[in-house]
């Protein structure tokens, strides 16, 4: 259940977009944080049938020791949170590791950035507690994150109100050693990109299989370009000149037609041969510069720690100053800091 708005309301100065996340919504049941294990799948309208970033259990227990800690954080220190498989349980170590570590009492605003590792920032988050998060805003990087921060019962900022963050977390699809990343399998890489580069601090979480030492070897499908609908063709066309090897307009898995992003343009997936992925920085460049090009998912020099979670449970803690810290340990049933 969502909780009732915070007592401290009537203190805080709020704009018209921000008291929208302290109103309590009709339907209880969006959160795969809080309320989905609860509810079979059947009857929820964004459940894990519907929803690819909803988190996954190993099991359909509703009454996981999971879901109590997301209720009552108090919880978490009494009962242990449910298994999840490997990839999974990967994603939600990385995620309460960098939590942990980069989301401090003093923080108070957070980027909250998009795909299927993110839910499980968002819950460390709230782990941290009413009276921490009451002082915080949150800012979405796309839909999926604003229906995060909302159903968590966090507060809801944008990033014209906040163009200063404190910590930025996002996922990835790869990571390289110095650090530079793919992003945009979920076609927010523009939003995601502003947030990273507000930040003082942008932190990478994901599993495993991002962990990359040269950009494409994982992620082969391509690099994210969002462009402008009207211009599609012709970025295709100057893609393929640049030396990109049969990129793609992004088609909707349900729906007929292109993926249109929240910002209502275009994805083009582009691979490159490993001579371009060599220079992440250079190849980001010469895409931004084609005509009809709105952002590239390739982020360079932004990205100062990045976590992966390991299909053993434990991390590995990547650095921007070239640190690699493998084989960490990271109990997930440690209570949030506070
Ligand atoms: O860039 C992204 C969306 O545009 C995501 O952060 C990226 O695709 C990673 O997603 P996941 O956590 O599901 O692996």
């Amino acid at each position: 259940m969502r909780r009732s708005p915070p007592s401290f309301l009537p203190s805080l100065r709020l704009s018209h977009r921000s008291v929208t996340s302290l109103v309590p919504r009709t339907n209880p049941v969006r959160s795969p944080l809080s309320s989905l294990p609860s509810y079979p799948a059947a009857t929820t309208p964004l459940g894990p049938s519907h929803n690819p970033y909803a988190i996954r259990t190993m099991s359909s227990n509703s009454s996981s020791a999971a879901a109590a800690a997301n209720h009552n954080p108090s919880a978490a220190k009494s009962a242990s949170l449910k298994p999840l498989d490997p990839v999974e349980g990967a994603k939600r170590a990385a995620a309460y590791a960098a939590v942990d570590n980069h989301v401090k009492p003093q923080h108070t605003v957070i980027g909250i950035g998009s795909g299927s590792t993110v839910p499980y920032v968002v819950e460390r988050i709230a782990q941290q507690g009413e009276a921490v998060n009451a002082k915080r805003w949150f800012v979405p990087t796309g839909f999926q994150s604003r229906e995060l921060i909302i159903d968590a019962g966090l507060k809801l900022g944008d990033v014209d109100s906040f163009p200063f963050i404190d910590v930025t977390i996002d996922g990835a699809d790869e990571v390289d050693n110095a650090l530079n990343c793919i992003k945009g399998g979920g076609a927010c890489h523009l939003r995601e990109k502003v947030l990273a580069e507000a930040a003082k601090e942008f932190v990478v979480v994901a599993d495993y299989r991002k962990n990359g030492s040269l950009l494409g070897s994982k992620w082969a499908q391509g690099v994210p370009v969002e462009v402008a609908p009207f211009a599609y063709a012709k970025v295709l066309q100057n893609l393929k000149r640049l030396g990109s090897t049969n990129p793609q307009l992004r088609m909707g898995k349900a729906k007929a037609g292109p993926v249109v992003t929240d910002n209502g343009n275009f994805c083009i997936d582009a691979p490159f041969p490993e001579t371009y992925m060599r220079d992440p920085s250079d190849l980001l460049v010469r895409i931004k510069l084609i005509t009809g090009v709105v952002e590239v998912g390739l982020f360079c020099g932004i990205c100062k720690s990045a976590y992966f979670g390991n299909e053993d449970g434990t991390i590995t803690i990547k650095s921007v100053d070239g640190k690699v810290q493998e084989g960490l340990a990271f109990d997930v049933n440690t209570p949030a800091l506070k």
